[in-house]
């Protein structure tokens, strides 16, 4: 559709492109009546996603016009749907009065919804933060800049920090999730921005430096952004200035709720990339879904605020070890007084404070928020009251920021009925006695005949006139009538007004005021009912600042409570945090797996340090070397949040990363094999990890032929032992990797152990010294119902494969019996004299030493080799030897 040329348009279309001209990405719902309307490439694409009927509206220029529509009355689920999927929304509405307009009634925008400004509570996930997020760039000294800042405009949260380099850009997107992100055109790294939808691009001159400070500057009414510790963050400026005005067109509002700006110290936190965030399961899962993760066992907080928190908390673990214990005497004191079975009553009345306030500053609070808001503040001298004898000081803090208001509390109970509306527009919120003028109105509207009978009575009895009527006509409104009789009585005050057969009519100013009241009453009590509401939410705002300093710390307090219950419905205990080096854990346990398995979970023990800084962890396949891990990962990650942890003891030095590389999984779409998503982890991990990081890596290797990838996890332990000298479990199926722990000062051999029972393997889940002697993967495999003839075969295979090697491989018919002690470990040639070492599977090593047998290896060309062929090869090399 070409719409450069306009003048072929009827005048309603030309309207229609001229308010289009100026929202071209996004979709416009135009207002014709009682519908709203979508043309063009709008219609299709709202016809498209939310199933609806693609019509045509007649021709414009000369073309069928594509239109699909939507009742007004289901607009906000429609508007809720669309942006739920990404898409931004623009309404236009009819301003001009479609009775007295010449031509088309006069459109404009009324409101902009777009995933990331969403303040209503109809499109808002409870439990989520809905995050704004604004990228800009900047090179530096050859470096790639970036500059984040993001706001959640359902709580005012404004923030700012920057980081180097692309990995760094990714793992920051990974850990806020935004629901949508504004770059500019020429923003570099665009592939790395992976939102599907929700990706605004802006035009550069909307990043630009100057302005952008000016616009912080306005916004908090501060001389420069001294006083907010982010003068030298040019990039992050930059984009925060983009963010604020991209908010305020939306809002077309102010944005009084969004007072301070906070940076966001990298060294302050414990970062964790992408990678590890998913693979830890914090709160989604490896498959997508937020059921057994870390926030499913936690969250049991009282209000949807201390749920985002908490969310919060848990990706953004701290290293202040003074933050941390403060945190932890509180959780103390709130469980050994159970403190917290108190607090659950009164801080699920305060409900979702943070959402409501920021909807009054926005001036789009609900009656019914209002309502909320009132049990909220209502519940504030309940929690001052439990409070006022603890004795940890950040408790007494919280307790001073939680400022109860009785006067407000008081307005809001006389104010409002019982059960307000959900929308102003069509009244019943205020309570009788609230303001006499409103009662008046609605009194009159509702009960004029009362008031007239009144008026009847009381006028008689003043003028001692019995015939005296006071009545209503549609042409002459109210009156007051007298019989001819009786008429020469009337009062002086009383105005004649019209003349019958046989009385008199009147009018009084009295009944003058009461007609002009009772005529418009009902759109008048509606308009003061609006003002009244406007003028409660100014009261409101002016206490905005204080009310929100209330609800950051009830949510605070509800994390901190929640930390205090889970710690003593799940025996957590707390850990100790220092700089001391080392992290010893006794009894330690999987706070997911424990919550879902239906056997007792074994809890284990961890002991590093510096002379033992990395553990080569081996053990049969479901011999539980991942949860061990993942264990230790989620307490260290814990520990740093202030929160108890799944153990009995813990003694743990600050980390300031924590690193995984874990599981295979590929990036088709990222264009990346497994393998190379495999390795571009490991390299992110050598090239990062420091002394204090704790490294997590689960078969590494695994992802290409043996040699090759038994040779590049033998380097790189032998790196991060060596060379990094960070906190490393290091878990492999490569026994070879085992004779590595004896050769490094630092390292040690941990394994998992199985055994028989009744014929059946049984995986024992117990952490013991030095390593496994086999794998099972061949009894795994036939637990996993693997069909008996392929594992009958497999046995076959593995028994040839000995006798080509001449070495012990699984044996899958030996397990170890119940109760029977590990076995002790078999000495090879090469390591006659260390009894701590068991390869039961060639050394390939060794062999692979052996130059000539190298090159005949090398000579195979196994893609184009039967299976037989290459039995027949292995033949020949052994008895080359
Ligand atoms: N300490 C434990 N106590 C009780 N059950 C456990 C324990 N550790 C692991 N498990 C159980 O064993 C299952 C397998 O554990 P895990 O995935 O950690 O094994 P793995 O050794 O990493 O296996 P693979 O080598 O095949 O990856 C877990 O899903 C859990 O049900």
């Amino acid at each position: 559709m070409s719409k450069t040329s306009t003048d072929n348009h009827t005048p309603m279309m030309r309207q229609y492109f001229g308010l289009k001209s100026q929202h071209p990405h996004q979709l416009l719902f135009y207002r014709m009546g009682d519908f709203y309307e979508l043309f063009y490439d709008d219609a299709k694409r709202a016809a498209q996603l939310l199933d609806i009927t693609l019509t045509a509206r007649g021709h414009s220029g000369g073309q069928p016009i594509p239109m699909a529509g939507i009742p007004f009355h289901a607009a906000e689920n429609y508007i809720a749907r669309l942006v739920r999927m990404g898409e931004s929304v623009v309404v236009a509405e009819q301003v001009g009065d479609p009775a007295t307009s010449k031509g088309p009634v006069e459109r404009q925008i009324a409101r902009i919804v777009t995933p990331g400004t969403i303040s209503d509570e109809a499109y808002l996930e409870e439990k989520r933060e809905n995050l704004l997020l604004s990228l800009a760039y900047q090179s530096r000294k050859g470096l790639d800049v970036f500059g984040f800042s993001y706001l959640d405009m359902a709580s005012g949260r404004f923030c700012v920090f920057e980081v180097d380099g692309m990995d760094a850009l990714s793992s920051e997107l990974q850990r806020l999730t935004p629901r949508e992100i504004l770059i500019s055109e020429d923003f570099p790294a665009r592939d790395r921005v992976t939102l599907e939808k929700g990706v605004s691009e802006l035009g550069p001159w909307h990043f630009d430096y100057e302005s952008s400070y000016r616009q912080l500057i306005q916004q908090f009414n501060t001389k420069d952004l001294s006083g907010f510790g982010c003068e030298s963050l040019t990039a992050a400026i930059a984009s925060a200035g983009a963010l604020l005005q991209y908010a305020k067109d939306t809002q077309r509002s102010a944005l009084p709720h969004i007072q301070s700006i906070t940076v966001e110290h990298k060294d302050d936190s414990v970062l964790i990339d992408g990678a590890t965030r998913r693979n830890l399961e914090i709160d989604v899962n490896l498959s997508g879904s937020n059921s057994n993760t870390l926030v499913s066992v936690l969250d049991t907080c009282a209000t949807p605020m201390g749920s985002r928190l908490l969310k919060r908390w848990l990706h953004t673990p701290i290293r202040d070890i003074n933050e941390i214990q403060s945190r932890q005497d509180v959780v103390a004191e709130l469980k050994d007084e159970r403190l917290y079975d108190m607090l659950d009553t009164p801080l699920k009345k305060v409900g979702d404070l943070e959402r409501i306030l920021s909807r009054v500053a926005l001036r789009s609070a609900r009656p019914r928020d209002l309502l909320r808001l009132r049990f909220a503040l209502e519940a504030i001298p309940e929690i001052n009251q439990i409070l006022t004898a603890t004795q940890t000081s950040r408790l007494q803090d919280l307790n001073g920021r939680m400022i109860a208001q009785p006067e407000l509390t008081e307005t809001l109970a006389t104010a409002l009925v019982e059960n307000p509306p959900s929308v102003v527009r069509d009244g019943g919120i205020f309570a009788k006695g609230y303001d006499t003028e409103l009662d008046e109105l609605l009194s009159l509207s509702t009960n004029a005949t009362d008031y007239l009978a009144e008026m009847e009575r009381s006028e008689k009895e003043r003028t001692g006139i019995s015939s005296l009527k006071v009545g209503f006509n549609r042409v002459h409104g109210y009156y007051i009538e007298i019989s001819r009789l009786h008429s020469d009585q009337a009062p002086a005050e009383y105005i004649r007004r019209q003349t019958l057969k046989n009385a008199e009519r009147f009018i009084t100013p009295e009944l003058k005021a009461f007609e002009d009241k009772a005529l418009s009453a009902k759109s008048k009590a509606l308009a003061r009912e609006k003002e009244l509401y406007e003028l409660l939410l100014d009261r409101l705002n002016q206490l905005l600042r204080e009310l929100q300093t209330t609800s950051q710390a009830v949510a605070q307090l509800d994390v901190i409570h929640t930390f205090a219950e889970r710690a003593d419905a799940l025996m957590f205990a707390r850990p100790e945090l220092h700089n001391r080096g080392g992290i010893q854990i006794q009894g330690g346990r999987h706070p997911v797996v424990e919550s879902v398995i239906s056997d007792p979970f074994i809890p284990n023990d961890l002991d590093m340090h510096d002379k033992r800084s990395l553990l080569m962890i081996t053990g049969p396949n479901m011999g539980g070397k991942s949860t061990y891990m993942r264990q230790i990962a989620l307490i260290a990650l814990l520990a740093h949040t202030g929160c108890f942890v799944p153990a009995e003891a813990a003694s743990i030095s600050v980390v300031d990363r924590i690193f995984t590389r874990m599981g295979s999984s590929d990036d088709l779409a990222g264009g990346r094999s497994t393998f190379m998503v495999e390795m571009t982890e490991t390299a992110n991990i050598l090239n990062n990890a420091t002394q204090q990081s704790l490294v997590l890596m689960d078969e590494v290797g695994r992802g290409t032929s043996t040699f090759d990838g038994l040779s590049l996890a033998w380097a790189a332990v032998d790196y991060l032992a060596n060379h990094l000298k960070c906190y490393v479990l290091f878990a492999t199926h490569y026994f070879e990797l085992t004779t590595l722990a004896d050769q490094l000062d630092n390292a040690a051999n941990v394994h998992l152990t199985a055994t028989e029972y009744d014929d059946e393997i049984v995986f024992l889940h117990k952490v013991h010294p030095g390593p496994a002697s086999q794998s099972y993967g061949l009894q795994v495999a036939q637990l996993a119902g693997v069909p008996r003839n392929v594992i009958g075969h497999a046995k076959h295979k593995l028994a040839e494969l000995e006798v080509v090697t001449g070495i012990e491989l699984d044996d899958p018919d030996t397990f170890q019996p119940i109760n029977k002690p590990t076995p002790e470990p078999i000495t090879n040639k090469k390591k006659q004299n260390n009894a701590s070492y068991v390869p039961q599977q060639p050394d390939l090593f060794e062999l692979a030493d052996h130059n000539a047998l190298k090159e005949a290896l090398k000579a195979l060309d196994l893609d184009n080799m039967t299976p037989l062929q290459a039995m027949n090869a292995l033949h020949e090399l052994k008895n080359s030897l």
